[in-house]
């Protein structure tokens, strides 16, 4: 059954796109070889068989590796910047890393592909992508710079981070070490980024639950004002899960985000969502120049979702940090919560910080139980909290 499904769900299926006022959005043709990640030449040969085999050893890896690229230009004639790389040459990359676009969606400020696994984010001057599973996302590092010096646009910051995998054996390399991960980002970045640091930011209740984080930057100064939050859910309420697993027919993306109160997350955002088979679910909201993403994996023991958002530490409209995590994570009530907040610029604020333990704790019944800082000369401030439920 799930082999049939997944055949049929994955064959080539071309949406033209349909226009709203200022959005568009497509559904991609979705390659079968493309949706298996561990092992390129079973994925070629028989790709769902290799899925259903990795899922029966391990289970879906959630936990996303993420990267983001950022670029100066001297070209003030091209305004579009990175955003005129071609499909076909954004296809070309993903398939290096082991994966394909599902969706995708763009208004005036930047283009959002939903992936097979998780997400990708082009800006004029910025990449964002995150993959998940075992998936091969470093190798889209020389690629994309490559394809952006095709536009005359030079990298000036790099930023790899993820959390601990549930399944780290399930790994190819050198995703089976951070150091390892490190020395393959240092390999692939040129000389012209000297700011550089790796940390591993170990929460004092756990030490299995650590974020990574690598950065690399052409000045010591950090230049994004903006603040990323990413938020890392595991053992999500059942009954919520449930909400995730696919029963009905073309119409299920979008009844998973009405029905699980993810539309509620941010109102105004315009959301490009897709259902798996035979379950899971990934959505990327625009909104302005303004992202948001959010990914489950509802299969019981091991189940896991993340939140992601770019805000401004000053009400600009967009949202305050507290509230929009207090939506986000009641979507799931999971049993398990890190916050990684991100400051750019010279944002960092302590106030911040403790505001989203003080309104986590009083509608949330989440208390922090840890709570780890580090600065990244470039990079600006990150913060890694981790919660659980009062009652655990
Ligand atoms: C790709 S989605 C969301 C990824 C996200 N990073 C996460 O952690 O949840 C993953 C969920 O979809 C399910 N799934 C079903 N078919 C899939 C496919 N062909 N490729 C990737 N995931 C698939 C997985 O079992 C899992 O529940």
């Amino acid at each position: 059954m799930l082999l049939l499904s997944l055949s049929s769900r994955f064959s080539p299926y071309i949406y033209h796109f349909s226009s709203t006022d200022h959005h568009y959005f497509s559904l991609l043709s979705l390659n079968t070889h493309l949706i298996c990640s561990s092992n390129l030449l079973c994925s070629v040969l028989f790709p769902p068989l290799l899925l259903i085999l990795q899922m029966a050893v391990s289970g879906f890896e959630g936990f996303e590796k993420r990267l983001e690229l950022r670029f100066s230009t001297t070209n003030n004639n091209n305004p579009m910047g990175l955003r005129l790389i071609d499909f076909e040459s954004l296809h070309q990359v993903l398939n290096q890393v082991q994966c394909t676009v599902v969706s995708a969606v763009a208004n005036q400020s930047f283009d959002a592909y939903v992936l097979s696994e998780s997400s990708l984010f082009v800006y004029p001057t910025k990449i964002i992508i995150k993959t998940c599973g075992t998936t091969q996302l470093l190798k889209s590092i020389l690629l994309f710079i490559h394809l952006a010096q095709n536009l005359n646009l030079t990298l000036r910051a790099c930023r790899y981070s993820r959390g601990s995998f549930i399944f780290p054996h399930a790994q190819p390399f050198p995703y089976t070490s951070f150091k390892e991960e490190v020395i393959i980002v240092e390999q692939s970045l040129p000389n012209s980024l000297p700011y550089r640091k790796a940390s591993v930011m170990t929460p004092s209740n756990n030490n299995s639950r650590a974020w990574h984080v690598f950065t690399a930057s052409a000045d010591v100064e950090p230049d994004e004002p903006l603040v990323v939050v990413e938020v890392c859910m595991t053992e999500l309420d059942k009954v919520n899960a449930r909400s995730f697993f696919n029963n009905s027919d073309d119409s299920a993306g979008k009844e998973m985000t009405r029905l699980s109160g993810i539309d509620t997350i941010n109102a105004n955002a315009f959301i490009c969502d897709f259902a798996f088979d035979p379950c899971g679910y990934s959505m990327n909201g625009v909104d302005g120049d303004r992202y948001s993403t959010i990914h489950v994996t509802p299969e019981d023991g091991f189940s896991y979702a993340s939140f992601e958002c770019g805000l401004s530490l000053n009400d600009d409209g967009y949202g305050d940090i507290s509230e929009v995590l207090t939506r986000a994570i009641n979507v799931f009530r999971p049993g398990c919560v890190s916050v990684a907040t991100t400051y750019g610029g010279e944002g960092y604020s302590h106030e911040v910080t403790k505001r989203v333990e003080r309104v986590l704790a009083k509608r949330l019944g989440l208390k922090c139980r840890s709570r780890v800082m580090d600065e990244f000369p470039g990079s600006g401030t990150v913060v890694f909290q981790s919660f659980t439920p009062r009652r655990k």
